[in-house]
């Protein structure tokens, strides 16, 4: 039976071999044990890998709810967070119905936005010109309840919401999602009886799509969030497998880590399926914050193909020797589509006539491996089996699991990020926030 995400390393043959594979498995499983057995540095931060197997039910069900409550009663529904408290909603929206969720309202489902990701203005004005009349709620989430763009953002919807609704019917329409014991928006919430949900102990926010985080928001766009842990559970089972032949994790693990050993530094997740850009960009804060530490790390990056193959594709093939390459193709499209046909065939396409377009696309792909391949850039293949929420639940597991067991493969922590504590420390004090007054003569003297 054909496996939700399988990985195909035939792309490999030339760059790493059999020897160099059981080198390092040894590691690899010494790695993983650390994380399933809790035994690694910062293990308190394990949560997740527990989630499929053990998440809140109770929540699970009041989620469902309040994602009912907000398509009855909203057009409009502003997801507020950034980081890893938007990226795995945005990227599963996408993943689940395409590049054009927001353009297909179908008067079910309401629209989601995303602010709280960015200090424009520019961006936040014009969303706020899109919410117009239209009724809205907002999910507000922030682990810390302090990070600046999230709390801004929120203050400037909320006073939206106010002026709409009045104070008692905004408070209805306010959804957090934050820390169970501690913060700002923990405070806030409680004092004014927001619905709130909580991101558990242990799941720092890269590793929380399956919490409230993702679910809520995806729950809300009509995404299956039972099929979606059951695809978390159907990974939980296979990647448990300590077999090194069977577990599809531990070998992407382990062949990544043998290519950034020799020097190739840069993973580039690619896919030639558009709707698939978030989820690169969640992948790219779940390798970046996990790995980049201690001055190590693979460089994750990404790009959408064909696309860009009229972009970066020169200098895949031609530049520096450093990159590898990690596509993700479904294996059956959504839809496909034929080119209509034409007796002029002034185009010269005839030759496409009886071909689909889907296999125009896998056909792209192939010739790509091809090239990359022998312009030196080693490519592996992760293959889904569709675009369900149950694969989908089964590849956020997948990436999860090898990307922490890499961090620990890689003698570092995998679940701090104290370089992005770093840039916040700074930026409170430049902008005079109490508590910081020292920090900031220190910046102002320095020479830059
Ligand atoms: O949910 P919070 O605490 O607002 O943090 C948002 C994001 O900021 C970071 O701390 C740094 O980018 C991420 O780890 C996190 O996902």
């Amino acid at each position: 039976m054909q496996k939700q995400v399988s990985l195909d390393i035939s792309g490999l043959q030339h760059f790493v071999s059999e020897q160099e594979l059981d080198e390092i498995q040894p590691m690899v499983q010494t790695a993983r044990n650390l994380l399933v057995q809790g035994t690694g540095v910062d293990a308190q931060m394990n949560e997740w890998a527990k989630l499929p197997a053990n998440y809140d039910h109770v929540e699970f069900d009041r989620i469902k709810a309040a994602a009912k409550q907000i398509a009855e009663n909203s057009q409009i529904l502003i997801v507020i967070g950034i980081g890893g408290s938007y990226l795995g909603s945005k990227m599963a929206i996408d993943f689940l119905h395409g590049s054009f969720y927001n353009h297909s309202f179908d008067g079910k489902h309401p629209q989601i936005f995303f602010a709280g990701n960015t200090l424009s203005p520019t961006y936040t004005q014009d969303l706020l010109n899109i919410i117009g009349d239209w009724d809205f709620s907002i999910n507000v989430i922030s682990k810390s309840g302090t990070t600046t763009e999230p709390a801004m953002a929120f203050r400037i919807f909320k006073q939206k919401l106010i002026e709409k609704y009045g104070i008692d019917e905004a408070y209805q329409r306010i959804y957090v999602t934050t820390d169970a014991h501690k913060g700002a928006l923990l405070e806030e919430a409680r004092q004014n009886d927001y619905e709130t949900f909580t991101i558990p102990d242990g799941v720092g926010g890269r590793y929380s799509v399956l919490t409230a985080v993702g679910l809520l928001p995806i729950a809300t766009s009509g995404g299956n969030i039972d099929q979606l842990m059951q695809g978390a559970m159907l990974a939980y089972n296979d990647l448990y497998d300590t077999d090194f032949g069977n577990n599809d994790m531990l070998k992407y693990a382990a062949y990544r880590n043998i290519l950034y050993r020799k020097g190739i530094t840069n993973e580039i997740l690619e896919s030639y399926e558009p709707h698939m850009r978030y989820l690169a960009e969640w992948w790219k804060q779940l390798a970046g914050e996990t790995e980049g530490k201690d001055h190590k790390g693979i460089y994750p990056s990404s790009t959408i193909f064909s696309t860009d193959l009229h972009s970066l594709g020169q200098y895949i093939q031609e530049g520096m020797r450093n990159l590898m390459e990690t596509v993700i193709e479904v294996d059956s499209s959504q839809s496909d589509l034929y080119i209509p046909r034409s007796r002029e065939n002034l185009d010269g396409l005839r030759y496409l006539e009886a071909v689909s377009m889907d296999d125009v696309n896998k056909t792209a792909r192939e010739a790509v491996a091809l090239a990359h391949s022998s312009g030196g850039v080693p490519n592996m293949l992760i293959t889904l089996k569709d675009n369900s929420a149950t694969t989908l639940g089964y590849l956020i597991y997948f990436f999860e699991f090898a990307i922490a067991t890499s961090g620990y493969l890689n003698g570092i922590n995998p679940f701090n990020q104290p370089g992005v504590e770093d840039y916040k420390r700074n930026m409170f004090a430049l902008l005079g926030k109490p508590g910081y007054e020292d920090l900031r003569d220190s910046i102002k003297k320095s020479p830059h």
